[in-house]
């Protein structure tokens, strides 16, 4: 067809609430009852349409909130796996990139309405009972922040695609936005099932042709995900999963010439090193790959002495310690005026204690276990160090079971040493540093926090000054990609708050948005001239 069509215009999908008898609660309670009773399921890799074992070691994916639950068995991608996905992402790309925009569009499209609808509480249940995420948190992930990435990224994608440049007499200029120059590699961290699935499916949009490596602490989720994208009716080789560590698989994808681009969320010591091995074989590319990748974060909370303490105690408490803390934009180091945490300090540590951690199974918890055992150890770890020292303390929480499954209690460290670790290193744990300053300190603390991590990803000013605020959001301007005035910094919604950051987070291309999408399109520009000059001379010549 050749009409240029309009695509739906994107809403965001509404949160449903999961209240005690309500429908959907009953639903994803079936679905979780379902998955779990299920047996292990074979987690297959897909290569080129073939869904089969992939050929290196086994791994298992169990439970974290009950890690004698077996829910998949999964083999890891070899060098041979990678080559033949890697031969299977070239096969698809012609024809993949031959169909109009309107038909690749429509394939993700009716992914977001499958998830909408049927397939909602496939995708929510398998990530509570994988990922160890709760029914709330399950639902602002895999339902709505996924179905979210499909429809707004098809309609920014067509905006990209209607930007034309401008014509002169005599001649026709056109911008054909090309697919890259080989395939792209996207590489996916275990926290959000969204962001597995974008990763791979914003450069498929495009034009592109993937190789989707997830991490095996998500591979549950990424399974139906994939099924859903076959459901959904994507062809054969666009979009390649090879489950496992990845090692082997960046052997094979990052030397390979056809190397485009990778497409990378995770942490910074990974990013970094998958850099470093592009920077290494750079000369064997045919064109230089797209790098892009958003990772760690030590987000902030600065409160000022005329911030409400109410909004102060729930921004903290939401901010650092739903989904246990293991969001990139997780609140992990607060600044509070000492007349605000006098005012906090108590029930904040109360309501801390408080929070129900257990069973993702049982709806009434706050929260659930950290992802796996290496996890749990790193804070164990942590906790036993601050023990030992003496410019920190544990004030709540700094408990860890792991009996049953891998929980760490929400933890409250406070330390007046700015430079403590507590307040410079990412622990993606439910670990919150409380730094105290003076009322009239506020002007230096801010300079703290823009110095003391070497992070930019999320922050939150809390105040009802405005002058505060605006001084703030002056000093914080590069501290933090996203930026929260009296809000927690987590939980940015498609389409509203573009997501991602700067310094060693990432290079901020902004997820679900057109930044982002620019990066898996080279354009080329037409000149087409209509009635040719037929003469070399110019009129200066006479
Ligand atoms: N900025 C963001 O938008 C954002 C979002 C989510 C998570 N994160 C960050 O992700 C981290 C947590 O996720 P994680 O624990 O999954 O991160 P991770 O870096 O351990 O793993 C990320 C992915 O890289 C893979 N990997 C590791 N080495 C590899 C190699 N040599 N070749 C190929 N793949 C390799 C892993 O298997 C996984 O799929 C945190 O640092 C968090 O802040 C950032
Ligand atoms: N986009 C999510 C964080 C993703 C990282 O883990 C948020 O805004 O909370």
């Amino acid at each position: 067809m050749d009409a240029i069509t309009n695509v739906p215009e994107p809403v965001n999908e509404r949160v449903l609430g999961y209240a005690p008898g309500s429908a959907e609660r009953a639903r994803v309670e079936a679905r979780l009852a379902e998955l779990a009773a299920a047996g292990p399921v074979e987690l297959t890799a897909a290569i080129g349409g073939e869904r089969r074992m992939a050929q290196g070691a086994s791994f298992r994916v169990t439970m974290p909130s009950d890690h004698s639950q077996l829910l998949g068995q999964a083999t890891s991608a070899t060098r041979a796996d990678a080559r033949a996905a890697v031969d299977a992402a070239l096969t698809a790309r012609h024809d993949w990139a031959a169909l109009s925009f309107d038909d690749r569009a429509a394939v993700f499209l009716r992914a977001a309405d499958l998830l909408a609808g049927p397939w909602r509480d496939t995708l929510n249940a398998a990530t509570m009972l994988g990922q160890g995420k709760t029914i709330q948190q399950a639902e602002i992930d895999a339902a709505c922040e996924l179905i979210d990435f499909f429809r707004f990224n098809v309609a920014f994608a067509r905006q990209i695609l209607q930007n034309q440049p401008i014509s002169s007499p005599g001649v026709w200029n056109r911008t054909d936005y090309r697919p890259l120059d080989g395939f792209v590699y996207a590489v996916t961290p275990f926290n959000f099932t969204a962001i597995a699935a974008n990763l791979p499916f914003a450069p498929a949009l495009m034009g592109n042709t993937v190789l989707w490596k997830p991490s095996p602490t998500q591979q549950f989720a990424a399974h139906f995900t994939m099924n859903l994208f076959e459901a959904a009716g994507l062809p054969p080789g666009v979009i390649n999963m090879l489950p496992g560590d990845g090692i082997e698989v960046s052997e094979v994808a990052l030397t390979s010439p056809q190397l485009a681009g990778i497409h990378f969320t995770g942490s910074t010591a990974t990013f970094q090193h998958l850099w470093q091995l592009v920077g290494h074989n750079i000369s064997r590319y045919r064109t230089y790959p797209r790098v892009v990748g958003e990772t760690g974060g030590k987000d902030f909370v600065v409160a000022h002495a005329s911030a409400d303490p109410d909004v102060v105690r729930t921004a903290l408490i939401r901010g650092a310690f739903e989904y246990s803390g293991q969001k990139c934009s997780a609140a992990s180091r607060a600044y509070l005026a000492r007349s605000v945490w006098d005012k906090i300090s108590a029930d904040l540590i109360d309501e801390t204690e408080a929070l129900a951690v257990g069973d993702v199974r049982d709806l009434s918890n706050f929260t659930s276990a950290v992802i796996d055992r290496r996890a749990l150890t790193r804070h164990s770890d942590l906790f036993a160090r601050i023990r030992a020292a003496s410019d920190a303390k544990i004030i709540a929480g700094g408990t860890t079971d792991e009996s049953a499954g891998w929980f760490v209690r929400p933890t409250l460290i406070e330390s007046d040493n700015g430079g403590h670790e507590i307040f410079t290193t990412e622990y993606f744990g439910p670990i919150l540093g409380i730094f105290v300053y003076d009322d009239r300190d506020f002007s230096r603390v801010l300079d703290q926090v823009d110095r003391s991590a070497p992070y930019g990803l999320t922050g939150a000013v809390l105040a009802d000054d405005r002058v505060a605020i605006a001084e703030a959001a002056d000093k914080l301007r590069h501290a933090a990609g996203n930026f929260y005035i009296n809000d927690k910094p987590t939980g940015a919604v498609v389409g509203q708050q573009p997501f991602g950051g700067s310094r060693a987070s990432g290079t901020n291309d902004k997820a679900g948005s057109v930044w982002n999408l620019i990066r898996w399109t080279s354009p080329r520009s037409i000149k087409e001239t209509l009635v040719p000059p037929t003469e070399h001379r110019y009129p200066h010549m006479g």
